[in-house]
């Protein structure tokens, strides 16, 4: 069977890019270094800026595709948002790459909106969590309330002015009460989480619904090996209790007490039973759906492109 995707080597993808928008990397790198992001100058260069460009052309068909079919359909409605997903393990580096490409799609010409949500704010509350079972398991599919965030979704999709989602607190490790983030009618929406490519589930009579992977308009998928991202995950577990975890509200401020070796072993243990079993069971299998695959290497750098080509 024909292999649906293209696969490039950093230095093929690289040259791909159009040098004349090289200003638009300029001003974002400052502007990245300012929010002390990790991404090196050359990812931002050679990888991110052709991404960035691809995302163009596909922004600039899907719109006029949407709007002729629209015409034809005799449809007067509201210009919607081009909805990204970014998708990957626990600590494989989501968030950096969606603040990324938030940054280079904001300085395309006219400036568009470019709004990011990320789905832990769809986890179901701990005491829900505690009532299901499902406390040992955040993250797991069934551990999101899978219908509000596909409301949600929708509801920016179609348009809808001013749509709300929940709040998630690493710090408290639960929901946060009473808290929200309002999306009010982006051009762009970059949703990141764990599970966004996700297939509709079936139900018991065979039949499949609609899932969040099919309001989007392109997707990503972050890839690396599993033992890279379990250092990345430990690394950060590390760091965060010398700094974060010390916080008096902080979840796990009883990881400051014990020894460092104590904390490895605890860190490894959540990855050993929680993230590890989540990105081999649900997460890495979503990877062939995705439109770009950024394979990375032990030092966070981009080795390989895969993008969707049928
Ligand atoms: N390009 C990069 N260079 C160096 N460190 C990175 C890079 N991307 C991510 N990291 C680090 O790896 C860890 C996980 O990244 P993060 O974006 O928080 O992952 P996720 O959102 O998937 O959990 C963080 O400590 C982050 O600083
Ligand atoms: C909050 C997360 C589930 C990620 O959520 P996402 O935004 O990717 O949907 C994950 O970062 C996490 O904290 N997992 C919990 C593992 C544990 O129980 O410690």
């Amino acid at each position: 069977m024909a292999r649906p995707y293209v696969l490039l080597r950093r230095r093929a993808w690289a040259a791909l890019a159009d040098n004349t928008q090289i200003a638009l990397d300029e001003g974002t790198l400052e502007r990245l270094r300012g929010l002390g992001d990790p991404t090196s100058r050359d990812d931002v260069r050679e990888i991110y800026r052709p991404l960035t460009q691809l995302l163009h052309l596909y922004m600039a068909n899907t719109g006029n595709l949407v709007k002729d079919s629209n015409r034809f359909l005799n449809l007067k409605v509201r210009r919607t948002p081009f909805v990204i997903g970014v998708a990957g393990s626990v600590a494989v580096g989501k968030s950096t790459t969606s603040r990324v490409l938030q940054e280079l799609l904001r300085r395309a010409p006219g400036h568009p909106k470019v709004d990011l949500v990320t789905t832990d704010g769809f986890l179901h509350p701990n005491e829900e969590l505690i009532r299901r079972g499902l406390l040992e398991r955040k993250g797991f599919p069934e551990s999101y309330n899978r219908r509000a965030l596909l409301k949600f979704v929708t509801d920016v999709k179609s348009g809808v002015p001013s749509v709300s989602a929940p709040v998630y607190s690493h710090m408290v490790y639960d929901i946060v009460p009473d808290e929200h983030i309002v999306v009010e009618s982006p051009d762009i929406l970059i949703v990141e989480g764990l599970n966004v490519l996700q297939p509709a589930r079936v139900d018991s009579e065979g039949r499949a619904g609609v899932a969040v992977s099919d309001f989007f308009d392109f997707t990503v998928f972050v890839d690396a090996a599993e033992a890279d991202i379990k250092t990345w995950f430990l690394d950060r577990f590390m760091q965060l209790r010398a700094t974060a975890f010390r916080d008096e509200r902080s979840f796990f401020r009883r990881l400051t007490e014990i020894s460092d070796e104590e904390a490895v072993a605890r860190g490894s243990h959540i990855w050993e039973s929680i993230n590890g079993p989540n990105l081999r069971q649900n997460i890495a299998p979503t990877r062939e759906r995705a439109t770009a695959v950024l394979r990375k290497g032990a030092d966070h750098s981009v080795e390989t492109i895969a993008i969707r080509k049928l």
